[in-house]
């Protein structure tokens, strides 16, 4: 297979619900390797975009091909090899709370596996050692044996991405993974996303709420607006003018500064240094 072969391709896709478009005639080509942030408002169609991509939902119109297939006409179990390629992380983790760490973890194998062995609920020695494996490289192997539930925020993103990574997945699609965390926590399941796609070349789409985040992990960023691509190019590239294409200008008209989109710990102490409190940039945000 060539490395070109791994390219995921949207043709053409729109979703709608009712008479509401939620993403309108996107062609984004993203080959295999790239970190790719995809920015917005609230509502201009990121989510959607991203589950269409792993078939959560389907597209109204336009294809969606990988590696050569088209993977939005899937059924069956090619749908869920897909599905097995192209693990999901989400801002509410998803993870069993009441399960152990561990096993959240091992259900991430579950594709991999013949349904008897499913239904045994049992994992070989090489499936834990896996496991276990993938929770020392984000560094929470020490919670192996406690309910997930237990676990702060980032700890429990941590364990989601270790589940994914038991996917083997060829593409990892982050649908708001830091949404929920302290600007610490973020930092580190951003590290840690982005050194999975160094250092195994996965692809990584992530939904993004702040910019600087968008900036300092991802090398092309992806900007939406009412269902549209507005942008799409290298951070370098995202000029006040791409800003304000993506985020619009706020409510009085004025434009809309890229400081108050941003979370990141050392970005809000140069803030706080230099000028007065911070005011919440969009409703919803
Ligand atoms: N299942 C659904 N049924 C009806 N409308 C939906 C559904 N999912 C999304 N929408 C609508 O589609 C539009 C795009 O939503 P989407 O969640 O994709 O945006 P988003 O950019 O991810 O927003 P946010 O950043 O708030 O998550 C919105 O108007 C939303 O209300």
């Amino acid at each position: 297979m060539s490395a070109n072969s791994a390219t995921l391709e949207i043709r053409g896709v729109s979703r709608r619900f009712g008479k509401n478009t939620a993403v309108s005639d996107v062609n984004i080509s993203i080959p295999q390797g790239q970190m790719v942030g995809v920015i917005g408002r609230s509502g201009a169609g990121k989510s959607t975009l991203l589950r269409m991509i792993n078939r959560l939902v389907d597209p109204s119109q336009g294809s969606i091909f990988f590696d050569g297939a088209e993977v939005s006409r899937l059924r069956g179990s090619p749908l869920r090899r897909w599905q097995r390629d192209c693990a999901m992380i989400f801002q509410q983790f998803n993870l069993v709370p009441r399960l152990d760490v561990l096993t959240n973890v091992l259900l991430g194998k579950l594709n991999h596996r013949s349904t008897l062995s499913n239904l045994l609920g049992m994992f070989s020695r090489a499936e834990c050692a896996e496991a276990v494996a993938a929770l020392e490289r984000l560094d929470i192997a020490r919670t192996a044996l406690q309910p997930a539930g237990t676990l702060s925020g980032g700890q429990q993103q941590r364990v989601a991405i270790a589940r994914a990574m038991m996917q083997q997945p060829r593409v990892i699609l982050a649908d708001e993974p830091i949404a929920s965390l302290d600007p610490l926590n973020a930092k580190v399941v951003m590290d840690s996303l982005q050194d999975i796609n160094l250092r195994e070349g996965i692809t990584v789409v992530t939904n993004l709420h702040t910019l600087d985040t968008a900036r300092t992990y991802c090398n092309r960023i992806i900007g939406m607006a009412a269902g549209k691509v507005v942008f799409d190019g290298p951070p370098e590239e995202l000029d006040r003018q791409a800003v304000r294409l993506v985020y619009g200008a706020d409510s009085n008209g004025g434009e809309i500064s890229e400081v108050i989109t941003s979370t990141s710990v050392a970005f809000k102490q140069k803030i706080a240094a230099s000028a007065g409190p911070l005011e919440p940039a969009f409703p919803g945000y």
